[in-house]
This record gives structure tokens, C-alpha cells and sequence, in this order.
């Protein structure tokens, strides 16, 4: 079921273009990733949609409901601070503004702050109010949730804690939209991705479609040979080069492997995988000149 729809969204800061007719379908019950490079327009696209700021054109429509506000959960890039508030004043009050809002106890389980309900906001760490603005992004058990670089400041305990209930929330029918820089987290757990690049959606689809179209296998190894010794095998689709650790791009791993062999010498901790999102975004932006 389509929960929101994106038609023709145009967005210009002074004489600079942002977003270009920028077109999409929202369907319930996915996970969709934002992806792209600093400046390239998510946080733009996700405050036009929350109505945060005006689009110089285009429309926005939520299909479920009119009252927006009540089916959206938001959790913003910056943490917002009060000063002088407790964590349960400011999930108390968070509460008051639903119709239908989860319990306050459920709120404070997700915040993992039920030991410091007394403390001020002002003394919580960066994680901690990170996970305070997830539970209260939750407070009135959104629809959609739109959540812009989530896991900044985050543990890795907490990331994986936070993730386990983004995938929770979405068994349970929730729609979430989200940006990270964190490839490697989406990879595993969005179900559609979307490369906003030159101000329009450069690619819409599974991380399957994008493999078959950027390179399916990804072939890393450690050499002190140069990366021309390597730019011109056939089956090369792209190098990237980071120290001495090579990550080459293929579609045929057995041929890149057989026009290896000569420099096999000269190579260590040689690795075969599937490509990643990293790497695969690496030379989505080669190709397209960006
Ligand atoms: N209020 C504003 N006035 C003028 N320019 C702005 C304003 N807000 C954003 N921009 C510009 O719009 C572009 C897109 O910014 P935006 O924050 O949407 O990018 P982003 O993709 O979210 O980047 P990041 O990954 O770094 O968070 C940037 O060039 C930014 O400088």
C-alpha cells in the first residue's frame, strides 16, 4: 500500500538547485534508505516532506491519513537539547501531543534510559540523547518514521540494539525512510535504496538490481604494486585504492582471479565477496563524473 507520495519536488537555495523534479512512491511495511554525498539534498528532501521548510514546487501527499503530524515520527540529524527537563518530562510532554501515543514505561524501554529518568536532558552523553530522540521519534506510535543519520554517536551495542527494532517496527507494518552514512548498516537491513545524486534520484531499487547494474563481486587484497599495474585487466569495473588495500569491482571473479595470477607474488590476504554499498556508491560516482 502506498503510505506517501513524492510528485514532481523542486527545491533551489537562491540560484542553487538542490532537489530536481524529484519523484516517488512510498510503499507501507519497507525500509527505504536515502543515500547519497554530503550536500547532496536528503536532509532538503526529508524537511520538505515533513513541511519543516517550503518546496519552490511540487506536492506532497500523505495517503493514510490527513493529519500528518499523527502518523509521522521524526528524528532530526542535530539532537534537540531542553534545557531544565527531565528524560521523563520531556517523554511525558512528547506523549501529550498524540491521540494515540505507545506507553510511557514502552518509550522509556526503547530510550534504555530507565535508570536516568530523573536526570536533565543537558546531562545525558551524545548515544543517550540519540536514543532519547529515537523513543520519542516513537511517542505516537507513527506510521511512517523519518530518520536522518540515526546511529551517529551511537555504541556498538546500541546499533545493534537500534537496528533489532528497526526491523521490529517494520515486521510490525511500520514505513521507515532513512539516511545514513553508515553503508555498511543499511546494506544489511533496507529494503530499497535510493541515490540522490546532481539533484535527482540517481537510482531507485534493491541492492540486488544495483549489483547486477555496478559489479556483482568484489575482490580486496594487499600489495605494494601500483593501481595502474592493475587499471587495465578486462574484467576490472573499478579500483579503489587505500594504502596498500586494493577493492576491485567485477562481474567475473574467475576471470579477474586468472588475470591475477602473474602478480599473485606480489599479493596478500587476497578476499572474495560480494560487493558492498560502499564500494559499489565509490564507483556509482566515478561513472556518473560527480
Ligand atoms: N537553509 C539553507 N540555505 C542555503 N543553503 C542550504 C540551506 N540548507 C541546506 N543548504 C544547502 O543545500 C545542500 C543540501 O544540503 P543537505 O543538508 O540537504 O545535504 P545532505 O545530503 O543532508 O548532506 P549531509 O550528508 O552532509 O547531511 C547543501 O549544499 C547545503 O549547503
Amino acid at each position: 500500500m502506498t503510505i506517501l507520495e513524492i510528485q514532481h519536488i523542486n527545491k533551489s537555495f537562491g540560484k542553487k538547485v538542490i532537489l530536481k523534479d524529484i519523484n516517488l512512491q512510498i510503499e507501507s511495511s519497507s525500509i527505504i534508505a536515502l543515500v547519497g554525498a554530503n550536500g547532496a539534498g536528503k536532509t532538503t528532501l526529508i524537511n520538505i516532506i515533513l513541511n519543516l521548510i517550503p518546496q519552490t514546487s511540487g506536492q506532497i501527499k500523505f495517503l493514510t491519513n490527513e493529519n500528518w503530524k499523527q502518523i509521522t515520527g521524526v528524528m532530526m540529524q542535530d539532537n534537540i537539547v531542553l534545557h531544565r527537563i527531565t528524560v521523563k518530562e520531556i517523554i511525558s510532554l512528547t506523549r501529550s501531543y498524540f491521540d494515540k501515543p505507545l506507553s510511557y514505561e514502552e518509550l522509556l524501554n526503547i530510550s534504555g534510559l530507565n535508570n536516568h529518568q530523573n536526570n536533565l536532558m543537558t546531562g545525558l552523553s551524545g548515544g543517550q540523547r540519540r536514543r532519547l530522540a529515537f523513543a520519542l521519534a516513537l511517542a505516537g506510535n507513527p506510521e511512517i518514521l523519518f530518520l536522518d543519520e540515526p546511529t551517529v554517536g551511537m555504541d556498538s551495542n546500541a546499533r545493534n540494539e537500534f537496528w533489532q527494532e528497526i526491523d521490529r517496527l517494520k515486521k510490525s507494518g511500520k514505513t521507515i525512510f532513512v539516511t545514513s552514512h553508515y553503508l555498511e548498516e543499511l546494506e544489511n537491513i533496507a529494503d530499497r535504496f535510493l541515490i540522490l545524486q546532481n539533484s535527482t534520484i540517481a537510482f531507485d531499487g534493491t541492492i540486488k538490481q544495483l549489483r547486477s547494474r555496478e559489479g556483482q563481486s568484489l575482490v580486496e587484497f594487499d600489495s605494494e604494486l601500483n593501481q595502474i599495474d592493475f587499471e587495465n585487466l578486462a574484467n576490472v569495473i573499478s579500483i579503489n585504492l587505500i594504502g596498500h588495500h586494493f577493492q576491485i569491482i567485477t562481474n567475473d571473479v574467475n576471470q579477474l582471479i586468472t588475470e591475477l595470477t602473474p602478480y599473485l607474488k606480489a599479493i596478500d590476504n587476497l578476499q572474495v565477496k560480494q560487493s558492498t554499498l560502499d564500494t559499489l556508491l565509490l564507483n556509482y560516482k566515478e561513472n556518473n563524473h560527480e
